[in-house]
């Protein structure tokens, strides 16, 4: 059943403030195309106000409340914050399947997914405070030196629609372990959740102007937060061409960015495989999340010897996913976030058939669904490699197909990108796997699996789909700065110079 979506302001210092425009826009649910609410519209004069207040609480009582208060303190916020998601998960998941249209079993385990990611850097938090003064060895015994990992400051943190509150937290809980202050700005098409992580906060007392969280469109609060002067980083997620105007805007004041960008990832199934298990991880490894998932492997690449009955294996698991409401029991697969995500991914099917490839399955809306922006999961066979689907990101459930012979083919065509976020290499020959993913050009490899992801290990691309890790201990470094400090220990003076005492 669904629930009611609450009206809420921007969260600025610690309060609900009204956009100083008063502007708000609506929010659609994609399953049913309704409005079911609407949201604050921040302009640069809010993100003014936003960064002011994340000043101001890196400086109070001369740092000692947050900036640099033990990591165990830091960490108590940050558990409190897990136990009050966790106590609303069901609720915040139909309000996050409500917004982006993910199945509700997905946008409930997003959910404990973000207490865990909470959890796990509020531990690292704690782990902080042992690690500071690091002594590093210096080659001169008169000299003595030692690390201090201190937070960046302020940061501007920049995320997408496909994992609402899920990529917020994988950005906002390393910040605030690490100490810095920080400005949210979600994405326009899904922010409910990240409100509603506002009124957690509140409810928890985190000190305010700590995090601050601004819903608005892009160019008018993404935009004014990734060029402002006292925003000291800037962390994104979303696509290659907006990443790229946020490091331009960023380069101007020489500030750091961390970029996690598109992708157009492989998953190579070579011919010694169980057919079912490597068709389930197919069809999950493009088909999940709606196909919305930077990750998601979208390219197969499947031996020739097994390519017929494998794709017919695959097609036949497709068929069998329930599409449906979001919030239905047993939906695996709910509609494209938006109408204009929509058109877009009819599009790139309608251009893949233009230019010669077959739509074998799926690539229309369910049959069912008279409503909403639902696609079928599509598989698309004789497919080139100068073929737009071949080539650039669809960001929906469609998968392409390509087959090969040998195992350096395979690999030639899985790099044939300028992507490098993911990879999958499915076989049963172990030490093959170990070769494969070696020469994959990927931030990340699955064997004999696609997507599963867990916030101990490092997350990020290589190539156009960006740069920088987020998660585990990585994910913690983005928001630090190292600072050396090394100390003369010798009562001898330094002797370059001629003492004036001796003339
Ligand atoms: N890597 C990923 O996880 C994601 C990739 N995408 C890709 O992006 C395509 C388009 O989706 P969009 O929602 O338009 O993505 P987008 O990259 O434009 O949006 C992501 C975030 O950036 C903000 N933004 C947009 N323009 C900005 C600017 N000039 N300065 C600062 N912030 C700005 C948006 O408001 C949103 O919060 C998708 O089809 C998909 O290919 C989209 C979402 C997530
Ligand atoms: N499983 C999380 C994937 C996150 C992303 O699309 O960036
Ligand atoms: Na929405």
């Amino acid at each position: 059943m669904a629930v009611r979506v609450p009206s809420r302001q921007l969260f600025i210092d610690g309060e609900w403030r009204e956009p100083v425009l008063k502007n708000r826009f609506p929010i659609i649910n994609p399953a049913t195309e309704q409005m079911i609410g609407d949201i604050p519209a921040a302009t640069s004069e809010d993100v003014d106000l936003a960064v002011a207040a994340a000043r101001r609480a890196l400086s109070r009582n001369k740092g000692k409340d947050w900036a640099s208060a033990s990591g165990a303190v830091r960490a108590k916020y940050l558990r409190a914050i897990a136990a009050k998601i966790t106590e609303r998960k069901t609720e915040l998941g139909k309000l996050e399947a409500m917004d982006c249209g993910k199945p509700l079993d997905e946008a409930v385990w997003d959910m404990e997914d973000v207490a865990g990611c909470f959890e796990y850097y509020a531990d690292l938090a704690e782990g902080l405070d042992a690690k500071q003064k690091a002594p590093v060895s210096l080659p001169m015994e008169t000299f003595k030196s030692y690390v201090l990992k201190e937070p960046i400051g302020v940061v501007g943190l920049i995320t997408p629609w496909n994992y609402p509150l899920l990529m917020a937290t994988w950005k906002v809980a390393p910040a605030l372990a690490a100490g810095c202050a920080a400005i949210l700005k979600p994405s326009e098409l899904a922010s409910i959740t990240c409100l509603e992580l506002a009124e957690v906060c509140r409810e928890v007392g985190l000190p305010s102007g700590v995090l601050n969280i601004l819903t608005g469109l892009g160019p008018e609060a993404g935009a004014p937060l990734a060029s402002h002067p006292n925003v000291d980083k800037i962390a994104f997620t979303g696509s290659t061409t907006t990443g790229s105007k946020i490091m331009t805007a960023a380069a101007q004041m020489v500030k750091p960015v961390s970029l996690e960008l598109g992708g157009k990832s492989p998953i190579i199934v070579f011919e010694d495989v169980d057919l079912d298990k490597a068709a389930e991880w197919t069809a999950f490894g493009c088909f999940w999340t709606n196909g919305q998932i930077c990750s998601a492997t979208s390219r197969l690449i499947v031996h020739e010897n097994i390519a017929k009955e494998f794709v017919d294996r695959l097609v036949k698991w497709t068929k069998n996913i329930k599409i449906s409401d979001p919030l239905e029991e047993g939906c695996r697969l709910g509609p494209i976030v938006s109408g204009g995500q929509y058109e877009k991914v009819l599009k790139f099917i309608s251009t893949a058939k233009s230019e010669g490839a077959t739509i074998l399955s799926g690539g229309v809306r369910p049959e069912h669904l008279k409503k909403g922006f639902f696609v079928e999961p599509t598989i698309i066979t004789d497919v080139t490699t100068s073929m737009q689907i071949w080539r650039e990101e669809v960001f929906g459930p469609v998968l392409c197909v390509k087959t090969f012979s040998t195992e350096e083919e395979a690999l030639e065509l899985a790099n044939d990108t300028h992507y490098g976020l993911g990879a999958a290499v499915i076989s049963n020959d172990l030490e093959r796997c170990d070769r494969v993913s070696k020469e994959l050009q990927a931030g990340i490899v699955w064997i004999n699996c696609s997507q599963p992801c867990f916030c101990q290990a490092p997350w990020g691309g290589n190539k156009r789909s960006g740069f920088g890790r987020e998660l585990g201990e990585w994910g913690l470094e983005n928001y630090l700065s190292v600072k050396q400090v090394t100390q003369y220990i010798s009562d001898e003076p330094w002797g370059w110079y001629s003492s004036p005492s001796k003339l």
